[in-house]
């Protein structure tokens, strides 16, 4: 039996072993020395303890015994890739196993296109495609997708979040909307945000706003330590981050590293974390690595066997080389010759199936995690245990393999879900100062436009075309502005939406309802103001019921275009596309909306178009409402004379519905639209996770 402890100290059994080997091991020996630094101030806590059975995987028997959070056998992934003319299966996992321990980080390593993130992936239940196989268990069982997505927290290597929350605003919110009211009060909660902050050494810029591109925010470092604080603001039993060190500077990611593993400690939770090219003080936060080479696992144990390991196989790592990269450069590939890639081929090989046929270090891990850690991060243990923490496990029973409740954790109440949604919408429509100026702009600016070239239209002959034209061109410049600046917006929100749901953060229907409850307030006011504007400056018929009518109608053009604007932005699945696809819609409205062609004289073939057309309902009513009941001046000379503005919307056959079935049908297009859209977005961000 062999313990971390002992691996880790200077002299001992294995250390007399060592120093009696070659000189290659002397240097082995310097570079090991290199590595011993203590793991933590908590460190001291690993004990020599009884071993567990190699059995020990899903056993969760006896009391104090320590037994996984999650563990995987004889993963296997294979995905299909097409080349010219076939297409084949390609393995990218070949039978990999291991188990995470509460309180354990774990380093999955390897060189680029190893299958680090593919792991990650299937661990943390978020694998689409392909074909999955082996077996994954979370505390000994089966996976239940609704309660494991929700046990662990997922830490993307993008951070997706919005650029206009502040730091606390950002963990508040993922508090607000993932934990029960029924369960933690709002003072719980906000307690539970402070603490994550102060953990993550985030307090001191808790009212910073994260940023993007175009808005300075928070740092790259202190932005992850959010993503980080976002998903250990749900106190989850394990946390799985992928590169979280990729893109900063050597501090930063070192400080990420380090204060995953004290958090991972300190509430006893799990981690996994896949990074590039840890240095060696982030090799030293590991407790164990994975080491990852073309889809085989070369190496499951203590980065300090791993040295003893690789120099056993003949391998031993140079003087003074960061052990990280002699791993890594030992997993790889050398594509520099024919020659060279063979041989480092067959080293690779040689090296997956030595470690499959060893005794492998993970199955003889001994940690023990009791009195190690600090006191579990929620002082409410019954509450934890109700969500099936692990730490009110550990303190009940004495021992943290007791499988705690597995059903599903209560969701948020439905309406306060969607008042958390729309709370977090408006703060961030409210401060996204491009977006808004570019919706009072558009208002402004098409007010004065068609203000001025249609103002005071009178009732000469010649105000027939310019009515008809107002129409048209508010029609037009109604349904662009309101496609363009929503889709884009909706955008953004989806995408943070689809991370949020990978964790079952909130329903769907209360994200979408959410949407259309601040998006369509906006547009409908900011449409008035120059509908409204436009409507006096042209002199158009003032009595209150024409107006209102006018008005209404109008509006439901409105309603019915932002609803085609989500139900193209639901369905399609990138920005660039939606936007050519929305164009196209409003061009194929504004043909058929009766304005171009004559409404009665199109082409049986195509003259359905005019009635799948929201324009052409909203145009006809609103014609019908301005003309009806208008007299015109007809002069003596003019061949053409319409005294009445009943003919007009003859001539241009304008009278196919009255104005009330119009807008019945406006709305009921509206109605069909949201739903399509809410119906699309469901099926289309529906997570389609393989589980095994
Ligand atoms: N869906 C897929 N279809 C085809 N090939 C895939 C798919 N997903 C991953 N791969 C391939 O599988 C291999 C492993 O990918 P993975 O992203 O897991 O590697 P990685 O070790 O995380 O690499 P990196 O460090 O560069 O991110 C790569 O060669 C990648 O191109």
């Amino acid at each position: 039996m062999q313990s971390v402890r002992q691996l880790t100290t200077a002299s001992g059994p294995r250390s007399e072993s060592i120093s009696s080997t070659n000189s290659s091991q002397q240097q082995f020996g310097s570079t090991r020395d290199f590595m011993e630094q203590p793991l933590s101030p908590i460190d001291g806590g690993y004990q020599t303890t009884p071993e567990l059975d190699n059995g020990v995987v899903g056993g969760y028997g006896a009391k104090g015994q320590l037994a996984p959070l999650l563990s995987w056998e004889k993963v296997t992934y294979s995905v299909r890739v097409k080349n010219k003319e076939q297409s084949s299966m390609r393995t990218l996992l070949h039978g990999v196993s291991g188990e995470v321990y509460p309180g354990e980080v774990i380093g999955l390593l390897g060189p680029s296109g190893a299958g680090k993130t593919t792991l990650l992936n299937i661990l943390a239940g978020r694998i689409e495609g392909g074909v999955l196989n082996g077996r994954v268990q979370f505390r000994g069982k089966k996976r239940v997708p609704g309660v494991f997505k929700r046990r662990v927290a997922y830490v993307e290597q993008e951070d997706v979040m919005f650029p206009m929350l502040t730091v606390e605003e950002t963990i508040m919110f993922a508090a607000k909307l993932r934990l029960t009211d029924k369960k933690y009060s709002q003072l719980q909660k906000v307690e539970r945000v402070a603490n994550v902050m102060q953990q993550l050494r985030l307090s001191h810029i808790k009212g910073s706003k994260i940023g993007d591109a175009l808005n300075r925010g928070v740092s790259g470092g202190e932005r992850k330590r959010v993503s980080i604080g976002v998903g250990l603001v749900t106190d989850p039993d394990m946390i799985v981050l992928d590169e979280p060190t990729s893109g900063l500077d050597s501090n930063s990611a070192e400080m990420v590293v380090e204060l995953v593993r004290d958090i991972t400690r300190s509430r006893g939770i799990a981690s996994v974390m896949t990074v590039h090219q840890p240095n060696a003080n982030m090799l030293n936060c590991f407790d164990r690595i994975l080491l990852l080479s073309q889809g085989h696992l070369v190496y499951f144990g203590s980065a300090n066997e791993a040295i003893e390991y690789f120099e056993a196989k003949g391998f031993p790592c140079p003087l003074r080389q960061n052990p990280a990269d002699f791993f890594i450069d030992l997993m790889s590939l050398n594509n520099r010759s024919p020659h060279d890639l063979e041989l480092s081929r067959r080293r690779i090989e040689f090296l997956s199936q030595s470690f499959s046929e060893s005794k492998q270090p993970a199955a003889k891990l001994s940690l023990s995690y009791g009195g190690l850690y600090e006191q579990p991060f929620n002082p409410n243990a019954s509450t934890v245990a109700n969500t099936g923490g692990i730490h009110a496990a550990a303190s009940g029973s004495g021992g943290w393999g007791t499988i705690a409740d597995e059903t599903p954790p209560q969701r948020a109440n439905w309406l306060f879900e969607v008042k958390t949604l729309a709370q977090r919408d408006v703060i961030t429509t409210v401060r996204h100062f491009t977006f808004l100026s570019a919706v009072g702009l558009n208002s402004v600016s098409v007010l004065l436009l068609l203000g001025l070239l249609f103002y005071k239209l009178g009732s000469e002959i010649e105000s027939i075309q310019n009515r008809i034209g107002l129409f048209f061109a508010l029609t037009l410049n109604s349904t662009y502005g309101v496609m363009s600046h929503y889709l884009y917006v909706y955008y953004k929100a989806k995408d943070i939406m689809l991370s949020e749901r990978g964790s079952g953060s909130y329903r769907m229907s209360t994200f979408y309802i959410a949407k259309v409850l601040v998006y369509l307030p906006i547009a409908v006011f900011s449409s008035w103001v120059y509908f409204l504007g436009i409507y006096f400056m042209a002199g158009l018929q003032t009595g209150a019921v024409k107006v209102f009518t006018s008005l209404s109608l109008f509006t439901v053009l409105i309603v019915v275009t932002l609803g085609v604007t989500l139900l193209v932005g639901s369905f399609v699945d990138t920005y660039d596309l939606a936007s050519v696809i929305s164009a196209l819609a409003i061009t194929t409205w504004v043909i058929f909306g009766g304005h171009l062609a004559n409404a009665g004289d199109l082409l049986p073939a195509i003259k359905w178009m005019q009635y799948i057309s929201p324009a052409f309902y909203v145009y006809e009513g609103m014609v019908r409402t301005e003309f009806t009941g208008l007299s015109l001046h007809c002069r003596a000379n003019n061949g053409l004379c319409m005294a009445k503005g009943d003919d007009v919307i003859k001539l241009y056959k304008l009278d196919q519905f009255t104005v009330g079935q119009c807008a019945l049908i406006g709305i009921g297009m509206a109605i069909a639209y949201n739903l399509l859209a809410y119906m699309s977005l469901r099926w289309k961000a529906k997570p389609r996770y393989l589980w095994i």
